[in-house]
């Protein structure tokens, strides 16, 4: 089975289920087997950064994988120290080659980087412009960085990934990203398993016999929201991709929208105003 498939403001596809592969100790010893791993259960996404330090090893792994280039869908990121016009346009270059790829699918600014956001841009539609890249986007764009883009972007970015769970719902940025034609994804969308035995997600994990990282994932995909759970084990690798044939009824849906408390595993992009 393949993930539903989401089409951007430019047209293109992307998988609504893919793999995260940022490893909190940079450890990357893992990330490569675990992208053959996702590829051969069926994931035909990928998130890595140039900041996660695993773009080369994400590269052999598509390489080895027996899956077409063109049916998987590589996001990366260029970093905050490589921001500004002249270091982005470098930063998409180094990670094509440390990914081995003559082009990246999504390419996203990380962090709103204050005075560097919008040269950073402005370089990222240089290269899509150029046809280098399929789509751009940014990450941890809240809706005064959307707002300000506003003045200033001639495309209109295809992603905004953030930090979005029912712990640390971020439905006013979500709105503000349909009103603009851009796509939300969720990073850390199992809250890296602090939530693992929170009552209510228990209960309805044991209602559709699933783990509450299952309902967690599901949650994303029913609000319609791209999606990059990560793990480097071959079973957790699966298990979390076995979300594909249930979804959560209304009444899931609202007991899940009583749990914000405004937990968060990243910084708060609010930091970066
Ligand atoms: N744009 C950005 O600033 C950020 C992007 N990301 C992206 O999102 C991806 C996912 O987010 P993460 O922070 O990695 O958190 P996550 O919510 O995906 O949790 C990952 C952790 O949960 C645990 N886990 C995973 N599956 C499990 C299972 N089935 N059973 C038990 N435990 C399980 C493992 O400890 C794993 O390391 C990242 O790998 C990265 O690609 C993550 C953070 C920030
Ligand atoms: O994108 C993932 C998480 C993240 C946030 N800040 C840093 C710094 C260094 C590596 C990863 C990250």
């Amino acid at each position: 089975m393949h993930s539903p498939l989401i089409t951007l403001n430019n047209g293109i596809k992307i998988a609504q289920l893919g793999l995260g592969v940022f490893e909190e100790d940079f450890d990357v010893s893992k990330t490569k087997e675990a992208v053959k791993k996702a590829l051969e259960v069926g994931y035909r996404h990928i998130d890595t950064a140039a900041v996660y330090r695993n773009e080369e090893e994400v590269g052999k792994a598509l390489k080895e994988a027996d899956v077409a280039r063109e049916e998987i869908f590589v996001t990366t990121k260029v970093w905050n120290t490589d921001q500004g016009f002249d270091n982005a346009l470098k930063a998409y270059d180094r990670s094509l080659k440390a990914l081995q790829l003559d082009y990246i699918d999504l390419y996203l600014v990380h962090w709103p980087v204050k005075e560097k956001r919008k040269d950073t841009w402005k370089a990222l539609e240089k290269i899509y412009k150029e046809g280098r890249v399929r789509a751009i986007g940014v990450s941890n764009y809240l809706v005064p960085h959307l707002e300000e883009l506003e003045t200033y972007a001639n495309v209109v970015p295809a992603v905004n990934q953030i930090e979005h769970t029912p712990f640390c719902n971020m439905n006013s940025t979500h709105l503000k990203c349909k009103q603009m034609g851009i796509a939300l994804e969720s990073y850390s969308p199992m809250v890296r398993g602090l939530k693992k035995d929170h009552p209510i997600l228990k209960e309805i994990a044991a209602k559709h016999q699933r783990s509450t990282f299952q309902i967690l994932i599901r949650w994303a995909l029913d609000n319609g929201v791209i999606t990059i759970p990560k793990s480097s084990s071959s079973e957790r690798i699966r298990n979390n991709f076995e979300v594909l044939d249930f979804r959560l009824g209304i009444d899931d849906l609202k007991a899940l929208s009583t749990l914000h408390d405004g937990t968060r595993v990243a910084d708060d992009p609010m930091d970066y105003l």
